[in-house]
């Protein structure tokens, strides 16, 4: 597990560090370990970090000290080095040392940003010491003027490689969001602990990969911001077969998907739970759909019935319900019937108050945004896709229900308790019928479980599970091309058996 904390709980941590003294030593560990990291890229990239180019980016607090700390090393290690100062009172030791070892040094203007520009691209390895944690809303002028800077990840050809140094400049370090201009980055270096902004939002998006230097801070660091599931711990949640299970005492999922008018929705949740393990798919639904899924998915139970009717151990509803007041019942039978139960698509919007964890909400932001408003607290989509961790939140906090927010980093917020962060997914997994298949994932997942509530936070780690099994499904179908939602089963059971052999 990978936990998270806000820039404010790291700095609060670092705080009797400071007053030991121990600012200049933690200072030193967190520039070598930029160092390590930025060494190890430059020789995957070109070989070795003789002849290498690095421009450093210097603002005026303790992030840029550590980045030309940090730029001093590849100095003495035969790179050539320009630091840009985007300050003017830039940590006045770190910048001695830095021209000691014979680094060139600028000061960026709105005049020269240009060539700036020009020279971070003609360059191997561009280090963002522009903002830390100690950030305040975005990248001013002229530092804002550099957020046009693409990474290699992002671009076609040659690019530098842009290393953040403990974060993206210009993000909020405890809630991800963007305030205003900010860089990109291949890889983000940070100190302590994760930051919580690296997880969430723009910030997850900006952040790239993440290392983390361990600075000795870990014995201060309390309650996580957010947290990541890691491979154990998805292992650990899975509940495959024993040899004296049959298909009732596996678990039963129900599942009322798709209508008349999607019924694609019902075949891609269906094949999608089949393909997770259940011991039975009951499929409830109309006719024409019933029809359909008996065809391409024999091996579920469909019946017209009602929700009280069909004897489960969990529930999906919602994918490609549209308007058929059937499904939507069904689904509201669901979020009644004390079953776990992931609420999809249409039926979300009958949400209310007072659900309990068990009920998992799958929005996506269009959808997050629509619920609050439908709770009373007014918001608009660009806001919920600014700041999703603070959104997501309120939303599991005013229904009690489990939330689960898609998108790059797709999160979940268990009411009051942990929220998940896991961002193993795809540009290439938006694609209609995607969110089907997660319903379909995730209800098998609950079918199966056998933990039963347990600690705080349990249905959360489930969904973080299911969204992360879904990801790395559509990683694996994409290699680098397009998805599609009906290839994904085939996918999903590739990432369960890797989980299972390891
Ligand atoms: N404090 C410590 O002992 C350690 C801190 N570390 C580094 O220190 C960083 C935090 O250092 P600081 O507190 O100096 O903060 P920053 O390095 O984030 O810099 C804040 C400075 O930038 C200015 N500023 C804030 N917002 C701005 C904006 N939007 N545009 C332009 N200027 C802005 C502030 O006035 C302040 O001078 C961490 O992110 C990490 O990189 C590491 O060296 C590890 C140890
Ligand atoms: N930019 C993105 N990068 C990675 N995954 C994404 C991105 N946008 C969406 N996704 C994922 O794709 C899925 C889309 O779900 P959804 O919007 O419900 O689609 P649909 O309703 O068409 O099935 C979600 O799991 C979401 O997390
Ligand atoms: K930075």
């Amino acid at each position: 597990m990978i936990s998270a904390y806000s820039g404010t709980a790291v700095r609060a941590a670092e705080q009797p560090l400071l007053d030991a003294g121990a600012g200049p030593d933690l200072m030193q560990k967190a520039a070598y370990g930029l160092y390590h990291a930025a060494s190890g890229l430059l020789s995957s990239r070109r070989g070795r970090i003789y002849g290498s180019k690095t421009v450093v980016l210097a603002g005026a607090g303790n992030n840029g000290g550590d980045a030309l700390y940090a730029a001093s090393r590849l100095l003495a290690r035969g790179g050539s080095s320009t630091a840009v100062l985007t300050a003017a009172d830039v940590h006045p030791a770190a910048l001695a040392a830095f021209r000691r070892r014979g680094g060139k040094v600028l000061t960026l203007t709105e005049e020269n940003t240009g060539t700036v520009l020009e020279l971070c691209r003609a360059s191997d390895l561009v280090l963002d010491g522009i903002l830390g944690t100690g950030g305040k809303g975005g990248l001013r002028s002229p530092a804002a003027g550099l957020a046009v800077l693409e990474p290699a990840r992002l671009r076609r050809g040659e690019a530098p490689a842009v290393v953040a140094c403990d974060l993206p400049s210009g993000i909020n370090a405890d809630t991800g969001e963007a305030r205003g201009a900010y860089l990109r980055a291949d890889l983000t270096v940070t100190f302590g602990a994760p930051k919580a902004g690296l997880m969430a939002g723009p910030g997850a998006a900006a952040a790239g990969q993440i290392e983390c230097v361990d600075i000795g801070l870990s014995p201060q660091l309390r309650t996580a911001g957010i947290q990541r599931l890691e491979d154990a711990d998805i292992a650990d949640l899975l509940r495959p077969p024993a040899p004296g299970d049959h298909k009732y005492s596996r678990g039963v999922l129900g599942i009322a998907a798709g209508s008349t008018k999607y019924p694609g929705a019902a075949v891609l949740a269906t094949g999608a739970a089949l393909a997770t393990g259940v011991g039975m798919v009951r499929f409830l639904g109309p006719e024409p759909v019933c029809q359909l899924i008996n065809l391409l998915h024999p091996e579920a139970v469909c019946s017209q019935g009602g929700v009280a009717q069909a004897h489960v151990q969990a529930w999906a509803a919602g994918p490609g319900a549209g308007e058929d007041e059937g499904q939507l019942r069904r689904a509201v039978d669901a979020m009644a019937s004390g079953l776990p139960a992931v609420i999809d698509a249409d039926a979300i919007a009958a949400a209310g108050p007072g659900l309990g964890p068990q009920v998992i909400l799958t929005p996506h932001a269009g959808e997050l945004t629509a619920l609050l408003n439908s709770l009373g607290n007014r918001t608009d989509r660009a806001a919920v896709e600014g700041d999703p961790l603070s959104h997501v939140r309120h939303a599991a906090d005013l229904t009690g229900a489990t939330v689960l927010l898609k998108g790059w980093a797709t999160l979940v917020a268990a009411p009051g308790g942990p929220v998940y962060s896991q961002a193993e997914a795809t540009p290439w997994l938006a694609t209609a019928g995607s969110g089907d298949t997660l319903s379909g994932i995730l209800g098998a997942l609950l079918a199966t479980d056998t933990s039963g509530p347990g600690s705080p936070g349990h249905y959360a780690r489930l969904a973080a599970a299911a969204a992360s099994i879904h990801g790395r499904a559509g990683t694996l179908s994409a290699r680098g091309g397009p998805v599609e939602a009906s290839g994904l089963p085939a996918s999903v059971r590739r990432v369960l058996a890797g989980f299972l052999q390891d």
